[in-house]
Parts: structure tokens; C-alpha cells; sequence
């Protein structure tokens, strides 16, 4: 935290219409910088000088099926981290297909909520959960209708899958694993070794929009400056402490998401650091 207040990382993101003004606010709260673009060339030329990059595919356009696995494939291969949030996964052809089409070009870290995490797990074919759970499980939209211990199975799976398929393929020391957070009541972080949860925030956090989405991107500005366990838990911790100062300080979802992100700019790095962890 301290090294994004001090550096101003760029972390770029391809994100929906909905929240992409809070992305970039939330960003700039935490202390980084932010800057927005949907052409593949404008993207990679934009991932050259910045320190991480984030997809999240809230909003689709007919376009997007070819240029995000584009995007995808050219991150891998110039070895640029990316955060992927894959909103309402399960929805639609097109937002399918752009999801399949990430597994062979996957992203440093996965940042979802709990029936996202668990549609994404399936449709890659790794969730080692009963396979009873596939087939109950149905797309929820943008919301989760899972609980956070429920997605547990998908997140490991998930974060072995990054984990295994960047030490192939990226230059980068394959010792440093990958992430997965699923947020819900209770945090989930896990590496694909450990589990963590986080407890804490507010429950107002899912009355405005983009409070995931938001957290995906401040995930990619510390994932600029850290490992991507490291930038994971720091931005998960965040947002629960900044959650909680804005609960006390607001009268509804207007004040909070305004008083929200003054708390995102003014929690402390040691409010975040003496935050409780518990190893699950
Ligand atoms: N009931 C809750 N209590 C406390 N914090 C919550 C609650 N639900 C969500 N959050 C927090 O709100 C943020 C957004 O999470 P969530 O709403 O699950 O994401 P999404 O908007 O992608 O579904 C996360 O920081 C999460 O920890
Ligand atoms: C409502 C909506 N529709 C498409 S994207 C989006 C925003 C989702 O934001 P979040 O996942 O942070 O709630
Ligand atoms: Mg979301």
C-alpha cells in the first residue's frame, strides 16, 4: 500500500460501462492511476507502460468476442499480469465464449463473487466439487446466489489452474502463484495452497454497483507493485475496512458509495496490515 502512494502505479482497464467511472475513481482513491480502453492495438500499447491491466465483461459489445482473447493471448505473451472479473459468467453465448477462450490464455488473478467463481470453475472443467454442484449450479446474472464457502472447491481449483498454466508459459518465477478472490460476506483469497478469509465490510457494499468490479481494478493496481497474493489480500482488506468506515458515516447508498470512497483514500496501510486473517 505504502509503495502504491508513493509510485502511482497505471493499472489499465477493459471494463463495462456500468462502473467503469468507480473503477477508475477507486483506483486513484487507493493511490495508483488509471486509464480505459477497448481497442486491442490501444491496449497493448497502453500494457506496455502500465504495471498490471484488468478485464471484466459486465457489458458486452459484438466486438468484444474477438478482441478480448485477442487482448488475452498478446498480455500472455508480452508476460503484462492481468485481474479478470467474469461478471455474470454463464450468461450468454458471447460472454461464454470469450470466458472459454480465457483458459487458454488465463489471467495472474481471478477476482469474482462467489457463483461467478464457481460458473467459471465448471466451465473450464476444473471444479472438483461433486459434480452434482455443475448441475445444480445456474448462471446468477451480476449477483451471487452462492454462498462465498460453497465457491471453496472452485476458487483452489482455479488459483492450481492459473498457477500451473503461468509457470508454463511465463517468463516469470514460477514459484510466485496466482490468486483467486471471492467476495462475499466472508472473503475468500486463496493461492490454490492456503485458504484465507476475511471478514468484515458492509453489507451496503452491494447496494451500489461496482463495488466488485471496483475492487478488481484496485486488485490490478496493487498486483502493478505485488505478487498476486500479496495484491489479492491487501485490496480485499481494503475494501472491508473502507466498508466499515463508510457505514458509519452514511445515511444510504448515495452518502456511502461518496463516503466509501474517501475511505478507500483514507483507511491506512497499518489499519489494512492489522487486519484479522483467518487461515481456513
Ligand atoms: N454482506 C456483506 N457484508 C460485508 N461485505 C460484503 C458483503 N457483500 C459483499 N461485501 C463486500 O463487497 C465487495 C463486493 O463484493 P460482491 O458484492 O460480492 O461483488 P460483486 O459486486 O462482484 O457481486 C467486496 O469487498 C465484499 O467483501
Ligand atoms: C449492473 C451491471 N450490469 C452489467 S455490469 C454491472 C455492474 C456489476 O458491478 P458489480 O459486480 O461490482 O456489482
Ligand atoms: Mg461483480
Amino acid at each position: 500500500m505504502h509503495r502504491v502512494r508513493e509510485t502511482t502505479p497505471l493499472a489499465q482497464s477493459f471494463t463495462n460501462f456500468v462502473t467503469i467511472n468507480l473503477v477508475a475513481n477507486a483506483q486513484l482513491a487507493a493511490g495508483g492511476t488509471a486509464a480505459m480502453s477497448f481497442l486491442p492495438d490501444d491496449v497493448i500499447e497502453t500494457a506496455k507502460i502500465a504495471g498490471a491491466n484488468y478485464i471484466n465483461v459486465g457489458t458486452l459489445l459484438p466486438f468484444y468476442k474477438d478482441a478480448l482473447p485477442e487482448i488475452a493471448q498478446r498480455l500472455n505473451y508480452l508476460d503484462k499480469p492481468w485481474v479478470l472479473d467474469p461478471v455474470a459468467a454463464g450468461i450468454g453465448r458471447t460472454r461464454t465464449s470469450i470466458l472459454q477462450a480465457f483458459k487458454a490464455a488465463p489471467p495472474t488473478v481471478i477476482r469474482a463473487n462467489a457463483s461467478e467463481v464457481i460458473a467459471l470453475a465448471n466451465m473450464w472443467g476444473l471444479n472438483t466439487e461433486s459434480a452434482g454442484d455443475a448441475s445444480e449450479h445456474r448462471p446468477a446474472g451480476v449477483e451471487s446466489v452462492d454462498d462465498v464457502d460453497s465457491a471453496t472447491g472452485a476458487a483452489v481449483a482455479l488459483a492450481r489452474y492459473l498457477t500451473e498454466q503461468h509457470a508454463k508459459h511465463s517468463s516469470h518465477d514460477a514459484s510466485i502463484p496466482c490468486a483467486v478472490a471471492v467476495s462475499g460476506i466472508a472473503d475468500l483469497v486463496t493461492d490454490g495452497e492456503t485458504v484465507y478469509r476475511l471478514s468484515g465490510g458492509s453489507s451496503m457494499m452491494t447496494k451500489i454497483t461496482g463495488a466488485g468490479c471496483s475492487l478488481g481494478g484496485v486488485v490490478a493496481t496493487y498486483l502493478a507493485v505485488s505478487d498476486p497474493l500479496t495484491a489479492a489480500l491487501s485490496a480485499s482488506l481494503l475494501y472491508n475496512r473502507a466498508g466499515e468506515v463508510a457505514d458509519t458515516t452514511s445515511h444510504g447508498p448515495g452518502s456511502f458509495q461518496v463516503a466509501f470512497l474517501d475511505a478507500l483514500w483514507n483507511v491506512t496501510a497499518e489499519q489494512v496490515a492489522e487486519s484479522e486473517i483467518l487461515v481456513q
